[in-house]
């Protein structure tokens, strides 16, 4: 559905006096398929909203190539557009019309009849739960209402590819939750293959398939949530100790178990990451138990997308998310 080679942006901007040429994008490879739902990460500025920009015609690249929905982009800019669904970080209804008309009028823009765009608005709004909400105006919607409207209006023409931009920002843990199912609905009821930047680690994890991060303007990583979490972070296992008299001796176990890896040490707690720590946990506690070793309290983390971020970036995305 999306293969990108190379894709690539720099914008001229002055600083002072001086031009200087930003790399927004420094030649990205992306592959997806039909059908599948690939989260787009990264910190603030990394480059995801003008590669997005890019893979929907509305920025050109200045290297690169691409094609999108089965449409070279730069030879066939209008079938692409055609063919895609593109829903922006700040939406697209205008807040004065009726939602019912501007879903119309936005379907009719896309060159579907009246009619069809009638069908296939009141169809869309059935499926995304917006019942009874045809005449009002987009101003009075809760923002999860207007979030869904949004994606209405990507979807009126019938895309088989949607970008969604923050599709979540913004609304609460229960409209956020709610929009993940109407997410997901899109590849189970309608095929369509969806393509969407968070910030949100926890949103990446539950709703997609595949997970491309991308820091500075490159992609540092693309694989499953679970793939992702189990190479490059590993479950953590931490332990806190009674007694600082054990801390050598459980900090050696910890660094054996590791293979080598030295565990970290703050007071009473010791702590180190394996690949997995369910298959290791109980030779473990026995070796402490025979070597004397007295616990407070043990604890197992499996590792989040956040601890990839951490490792692959330096940064930590809550941070970012925080911001
Ligand atoms: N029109 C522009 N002119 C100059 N620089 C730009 C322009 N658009 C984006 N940039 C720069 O390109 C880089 C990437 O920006 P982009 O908006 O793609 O990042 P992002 O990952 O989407 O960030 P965010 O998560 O904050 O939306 C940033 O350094 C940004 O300042």
């Amino acid at each position: 559905m999306i293969h990108a080679r190379g894709l690539a942006r720099t914008f001229d901007t002055k600083r002072g006096r001086e031009k200087v040429a930003v790399k927004a994008v420094a030649g990205v490879d992306i592959d997806v398929e039909e059908g599948e739902i690939v989260g787009f990460l990264g910190p603030n500025g990394a480059g995801k909203t003008t590669t997005l920009r890019m893979l929907t015609t509305l920025l050109k690249p200045t290297e690169g190539t691409a094609t999108v929905a089965g449409y070279d982009l730069a030879a066939d800019p209008v079938k692409v557009r055609s063919s895609i669904g593109y829903v922006s970080q700040s939406g697209s209804t205008s807040g004065e019309a009726r939602a019912g008309e501007e879903i119309m009028d936005h379907g009719m823009l896309y060159g579907i009849s009246r009619q069809q765009a009638e069908r296939r608005g009141r169809e869309l709004f059935e499926q995304l739960d917006l019942d009874g909400m045809w005449t009002r105006a987009p101003r009075t919607l809760s923002g999860g209402q207007r979030r869904r409207l949004d994606i209405a209006m990507g979807l009126v023409h019938d895309p088989k590819l949607v970008f969604l931009d923050e599709p979540t920002t913004g609304l609460d843990p229960q409209a956020r939750a709610n929009l993940w199912t109407h997410i997901s609905d899109l590849r189970t009821q309608r095929g369509a293959t969806v393509f969407l930047t968070t910030h949100y680690l926890d949103e990446a994890d539950a709703l997609c398939d595949r997970i491309l991060v991308i820091d500075h303007g490159s992609i540092v990583a693309s694989d499953t949530p679970e793939a992702l979490k189990s190479q490059v972070a590993g479950d953590l296992i931490e332990l806190v100790l009674t007694d600082a008299a054990h801390v050598t001796t459980a900090a050696a176990q910890l660094t054996a178990l590791a293979g080598g890896t030295a565990a970290d040490v703050a007071e009473l707690t010791v702590s180190v990451r394996v690949p997995r720590a369910g298959t290791v946990l109980p030779g473990l506690l026995r070796s402490l138990d025979s070597a004397g070793v007295a616990l407070e309290q043990i604890e197992v983390r499996r590792p989040t997308l956040d601890d990839v971020f951490l490792t692959m970036t330096g940064r930590s995305l809550r941070d970012e998310a925080a911001a």
